[in-house]
């Protein structure tokens, strides 16, 4: 049965990880971690306060992101995603990615292939990563097309990193991994592999039915910090009524969602969370938003930890490397040009 739209607003959870930004006690960061398991295994999607990025930090980015889609086209072309998944960098123009054909693929009734496979995304972005990273180099723009954008992005990706890597330590801790298998999840996670993504859903022309900006998929990243801006439309499916929540934009809250990885490594524990991105009926306003997808190194092995498949009495998954996974996700929805 396909997802039914949104009943008027349900609460997502929110869980406040300071104390493992701060470093408090082990205590108060065990208690966090039980928050997150609580909360985050239902439906793998959560609100998170105490994240530590400022406001100003935030404010900042979002204006270099509305600035950026506010130039030319021709003035974007000059740091083009190319005709390749890899680099995944750079800018691609609306209507060049479809997200759901990521779906469609692992859809295995055939109707469901044939929807996801047709829906286009209705958005622009620009994708960042780590300047160490040789393999997913950067695209930049040349500095006189947009000075300062290379700096302020840059330094927002890696004030992103230090709240990842927060999360991450919560994650592992809330699964009661042994040291060893603690450690071995923990060293998957460098940074180098991470993505700064600028999104820009243009303005809708008809407002007048619901329409999609983005189709319903799972990331393929450990898990995903998403911004957005005040306008809404992000929505999470709850597994236990079927129904897609609205992700409602709150000062202060990023929203989280599990993906595919963090979803294996704890044998589905947490679930890799579905969500879309919709305009509402009479809502034609264009919407920003800022995910920032956390990923494993390229060669390291995801798979079930050994302590989660024993509690389980199953291993849910077979062990796979993010390289190979995510560059078939890369193939699937990228649609070249060249
Ligand atoms: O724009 C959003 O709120 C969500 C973006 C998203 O889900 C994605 O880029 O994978
Ligand atoms: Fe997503």
């Amino acid at each position: 049965m396909s997802p039914s739209t949104t009943p008027p607003t349900v609460d997502i959870p929110i869980v406040d990880i300071s104390s493992f930004i701060s470093g408090s006690p082990l205590e108060a960061r065990q208690r966090t971690a039980r928050q997150l398991a609580e909360s985050g295994s239902v439906n793998g999607y959560l609100g998170i306060s105490g994240h530590g990025l400022s406001s100003q930090s935030l404010e900042e980015v979002f204006q270099v992101t509305k600035k950026l889609f506010d130039l030319p086209y021709e003035e974007k072309m000059k740091a083009p995603h190319p005709d390749s998944p890899v680099p995944h960098r750079g800018y691609s123009g609306t209507g060049r990615e479809k997200v759901a054909r990521k779906t469609a693929l692992e859809a295995s009734e055939a109707e469901q292939k044939d929807e996801y496979s047709k829906t286009t995304d209705f958005k622009e972005s620009f994708d960042i990563g780590s300047g160490e990273n040789a393999v997913q180099y950067n695209i930049w723009l040349p500095e006189d097309a947009f000075p300062g954008f290379r700096r302020i992005t840059t330094r927002i990706f890696w004030e992103l990193h230090e709240t990842a890597q927060a999360l991450l330590d919560a994650l592992i801790m809330s699964l009661n991994l042994p040291q060893e298998e603690a450690e071995s999840v923990r060293a998957l996670h460098t940074g180098h592999e991470n993505q700064l993504r600028l999104l820009h859903y243009p303005p809708v022309k008809d407002a007048g039915q619901e329409f999609s900006r983005l189709g319903s998929h799972t990331d393929w990243s450990l898990f995903t910090l998403l911004f957005q801006d005040t306008h809404g439309g992000l929505e999470f499916l709850d597994r236990k009524t079927n129904v897609f929540i609205p992700a409602v934009p709150r000062d202060g809250i990023l929203y989280m969602n599990i993906g595919d990885m963090f979803q294996r490594i704890s044998n589905g524990f947490y679930p890799s969370a579905f969500h879309r991105v919709v305009a509402h009926q009479g809502d034609a306003a264009a919407r920003y938003s800022i995910p920032y997808f956390v990923a494993p190194e390229p060669d390291g092995i995801i798979q079930p930890q050994p302590s989660r498949v024993a509690a389980d009495g199953e291993q849910h998954y077979d062990p796979v490397t993010f390289i190979d996974y995510s560059m078939k996700m890369l193939e699937t929805i990228n649609v070249y040009d060249g």
